[in-house]
């Protein structure tokens, strides 16, 4: 199964892993270009209307250079590294305890269904000194991460932000800032809910002293201990999708025609989510459907097993005598199975080596799974076509090597 290799949990020995091994290029629009030029175009935009002669080039092309940038900063020993670090590099949250403070900017670039950078910040970095080149940083950006230890105090944490939009405004008004308040483990619901509204008060208190209105700001509470640190990166990510709606609408069809209560298309590595159907979200469902994943991994990590050539051979004679790719629904990947979480049973389906449909089906599904396995079908079809990611691969396809 394709997921075999690609969501082991990593240890901090893994600090330099830079995601699974994945194969061969990605064929598909990367929204990372169409973001990346959308970006560039606002700032060249920008610098035309402050000075009608200068107009930097346009957006470069594809092979010119280019990933959407997350960039994490805040105070020290708020939380970077150890967000970075489990969310996509595996690390179990307690081994963040042994994480070293961060000398100088982290750079990892994530190669998935989409091809993106995170970088990490030391938290005693002024990036606003003149010396830093500000376009370097903020030239490709695709959202800053601002984070905030909430079991600290926080008002220094709050004025760097704030003196940070304030600087970044003039040149930089379309960066979405995404404050994570962080750390929130460990408080009562109303505590968290106080510090939201105070930190929110005092950003947008001080942001309108100086003139700056609704700027994009969003605020996540946090923790690397649950799974708020997923659901908050997903949001980021989502939004640095330029065909998101295509893909909630494909979820919502499903849904619809499967009866199904939730769907969510996950990329597999770092079980973030990218798109889910309309319905109301609940962090039980999504904590349960990204578990799900995990358990697919583990159990396929033990009884997966490579088929021998001659075995592939067997399977690909009478009475198919068909290439056991042909004989797949989908050449690159395919897996699909069923468990039950009390009544309700969910359904897994890769779509590709990256992404993973993941869904809670409704009671007295298992009776209607003929009809449940086509419309997945017809929905995997149409989010590969949205990502262009149709496989022309030559090889064997990897789950039809190995059987359970
Ligand atoms: N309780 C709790 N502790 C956390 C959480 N996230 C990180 N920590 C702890 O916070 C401490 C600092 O984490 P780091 O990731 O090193 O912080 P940093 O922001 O990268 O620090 P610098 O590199 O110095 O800028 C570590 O001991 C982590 O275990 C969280 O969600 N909850």
């Amino acid at each position: 199964m394709p997921l075999l290799h690609t969501g082991r949990r990593r240890t901090k020995l893994d600090r330099s892993y830079n995601g699974p091994p994945r194969q061969g290029p990605v064929r598909h629009i990367s929204p990372a270009q169409l973001n990346l030029e959308r970006v560039h175009e606002q700032n060249r935009l920008s610098v035309r209307k402050k000075d009608g002669t200068k107009a930097p080039e346009p957006a470069p092309g594809p092979a010119a250079k280019g990933k959407p940038r997350l960039l994490l900063m805040g105070q020290r020993r708020s939380g970077k590294s150890s967000i970075s670090s489990v969310v996509f590099h595996k690390m179990p949250p307690n081994e963040t305890l042994f994480l070293e403070s961060t000398a100088r900017i982290q750079k990892d670039s994530m190669h998935s269904f989409m091809d993106f950078q995170v970088w990490d910040f030391p938290g005693q970095v002024d990036f606003m000194d003149p010396s830093f080149d500000l376009d370097a940083i903020f030239g490709e950006i695709g959202a800053l991460i601002w984070v905030i230890d909430a079991q600290d105090d926080y008002l220094e944490a709050i004025n760097r932000l704030n003196s940070t939009i304030l600087n970044l405004q003039p040149s930089y008004p379309n960066v979405n800032v995404e404050v994570f308040i962080h750390k929130v483990d460990g408080l009562s619901d109303d505590y968290k809910l106080d510090i939201r509204r105070d930190i929110l008060q005092r950003i947008q208190d001080e942001l309108s002293d100086h003139g700056v209105e609704n700027a994009p700001i969003n605020y996540h509470l946090t923790s690397i201990y649950n799974h708020s640190i997923f659901e908050a990166f997903s949001k980021v990510i989502q939004k640095l999708i330029p065909h998101l709606p295509t893909l909630e609408a494909l979820l919502n069809d499903l849904c619809r025609s499967c009866r199904f209560e939730k769907a969510y298309l996950f990329d597999v590595l770092s079980k973030i989510y990218i798109a889910t159907d309309s319905s109301s979200m609940d962090m039980a469902s999504y904590e349960i459907c990204s578990d799900y994943i995990d358990v697919i991994v583990d159990v396929s990590e033990i009884y997966g097993w490579d088929r021998p050539k001659e075995y592939i051979e067997l399977l690909e004679g009478p009475p198919w005598n068909k290439k056991l790719e042909d004989q797949s629904g989908c050449r690159d990947a395919e897996s699909a199975i069923v468990l039950t979480d009390g009544k309700r049973p969910i359904m897994l389906r890769e779509v590709n080596k990256y992404l993973a449909l993941v869904a809670i089906m409704c009671q007295g599904s298992y009776e209607k799974m003929p009809n449940v396995t086509m419309n997945v079908e017809g929905t995997v079809r149409g989010l590969t076509e949205v990502f262009e990611i149709t496989k022309q691969s030559r090889q064997i396809p990897r789950v039809m090597r190995r059987s359970y």
